[in-house]
């Protein structure tokens, strides 16, 4: 386990460029093994999990080339489908979340495909129900042990069908995706889940030959195609990086410019830290955060307390609301943050009440936060990180904080952001790596 010492107080100043997605990585990853042809990818994020993704692609036969530092290039000819019965298959699928997203293309081309329990941050119960339901309908049979936590699914012939997801599950959405594009006949998805990435994953699919309609939209049709070709795809800019650099920004009071931050597909991102007072200032494609002393929290048009809650786009995402909690801790005012998704994903508060933080953590889903106003800084502490945002959210409170902070545990920090240390430590932080093995 690794660790962080951060000496805070220090003030940022300078220009950042985030890192393609992490979480449209996983699945434009996955995709590439619906093809025999070369698929080649821009702006993959050097993060842990993209890592381990790529190598389990590898590892299933799949031709890997590293083009430059962002750059992949993909040829999945022949894949070893016997792969999947290893010991080290196993280990490898249940360390990720993405993992899961190499069975919608493995059903389409080989009829059959098992899983571990995958991976990914302890934040609650996360069900994978309306992966294996949407499978079912595409005509799949589906056995759990429960005595090795597999999932095994056997489909030598998919076939499309109408389906109504009993949730807009983001990873769900895809694996159905990957599955019905090569499924015989016409495959209809409502309440799919339609962020920008689900959106780039059908545009990048169609680039192959798929024929997918309502991009953007709840409702997706998909023609099915006999066999998909190789294309080129660039990732977006990660969102949740650039509302964390936000959060880092108001917290510390530095003026940080996120470059080439692929404004139009933020949603309700920018909107919701300008209701916590944080000002940004948006030219071309990139935003502004200048240094603000203070910044207060708006109410509602009635006079009553903020809520930030998360909701499926275009509502907001759960991913970012461990950083709108730590970026109010220095607002005036006061926000009700309501974690809907997820229902361990707030427990972390307690170290930023060590901290110093005015946090009330009503249950598990929703803690008011009130605002400090600069009043007082935080003060450093020793902590854990427990999960990727909870754990920045930690970063950015040390880095405002008073004194010094341990925080242990990063390689939870690294599984979605490269290289954070150095790159916030280029703006001015002081951030050291305590590497232990
Ligand atoms: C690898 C990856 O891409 N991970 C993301 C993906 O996870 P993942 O695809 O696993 O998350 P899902 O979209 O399936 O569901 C997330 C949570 O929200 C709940 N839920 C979902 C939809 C809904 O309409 N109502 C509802 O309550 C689910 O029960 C679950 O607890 O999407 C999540 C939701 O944006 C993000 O937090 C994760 O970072
Ligand atoms: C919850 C997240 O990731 P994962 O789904 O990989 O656990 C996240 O990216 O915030």
């Amino acid at each position: 386990m690794s660790s962080f010492k951060i000496q805070g107080g220090n003030t940022l100043k300078g220009e950042i460029i985030p890192q393609g997605a992490k979480n449209e990585a996983l699945q434009i990853i996955a995709a590439t093994l619906l093809t025999e042809e070369p698929v080649t990818l821009h702006k993959i994020p050097n993060i842990r999990d993209v890592n381990k993704l790529i190598e389990l692609v590898g590892d299933l036969g799949a031709s890997v080339e590293k083009l430059d530092s962002e750059s992949y290039r993909i040829t999945a000819k022949n894949l070893n489908v016997d792969f999947l019965e290893s010991e080290q298959y196993k280990n490898k699928a249940a360390s990720l979340r993405g993992s899961i997203m190499i069975l919608g293309p493995l059903l389409a081309r080989y009829g059959k495909a098992k899983i571990p329990k995958p991976g990914g941050d302890k934040i609650g119960r996360r069900r994978l129900d309306t992966h294996f339901l949407g499978f079912i309908k595409l005509g799949a049979k589906f056995n759990y042990s429960s005595k090795d936590s597999f999932y095994t699914i056997d489909a030598s012939n998919l076939h499309g069908a109408y389906m109504l997801l009993d949730e807009a599950s983001v990873t769900g959405t895809a694996n159905i995706l990957m599955a019905a594009v090569l499924a015989k006949g016409k495959t209809t998805i409502y309440n799919a889940a339609c962020e920008p990435y689900i959106q780039q994953l059908c545009k990048m699919l169609n680039r192959m030959g798929a024929k997918i309609e309502g991009i953007g939209s709840n409702l997706l049709t998909i023609e099915g195609v006999d066999q998909l070709g190789g294309t080129e795809h660039t990732l977006l800019p990660d969102m949740i990086e650039i509302g964390s650099f936000i959060g880092l920004a108001a917290m510390t009071q530095s003026e940080i410019t996120i470059k080439n931050a692929g404004v139009q597909e933020l949603g309700l991102i920018p909107e919701v830290f300008k209701k916590l007072g944080v000002n940004m200032i948006i030219q071309d494609d990139d935003i502004m955060i200048p240094a603000q002393k203070r910044y207060e929290i708006d109410t509602f048009i009635d006079g009553s307390i903020m809520t930030v809650a998360d909701a499926p786009w275009p509502g907001f995402t759960p991913d970012l609301l461990s950083i709108v909690l730590v970026t109010a801790i220095q607002a005036k005012g006061t926000v009700l943050v309501h974690q809907k998704m997820f229902e361990s994903r707030l427990f972390f508060v307690d170290k930023l009440i060590d901290m110093g933080a005015q946090i009330i953590l009503c249950d598990p889903h929703r803690a008011t936060v009130i605002g400090l106003d600069r009043k007082q800084p935080l003060r450093g502490i020793k902590m854990s990180s427990p999960d990727i945002r909870a754990g920045v959210s930690l970063l950015i409170a040390a880095l405002s904080a008073e004194g010094e902070s341990i925080i242990s545990n990063v390689e939870q920090i690294d599984r979605g952001y490269q290289n954070i240390d150095e790159r916030l430590n280029l703006l001015g932080a002081d951030i050291q790596r305590i590497e232990q093995h």
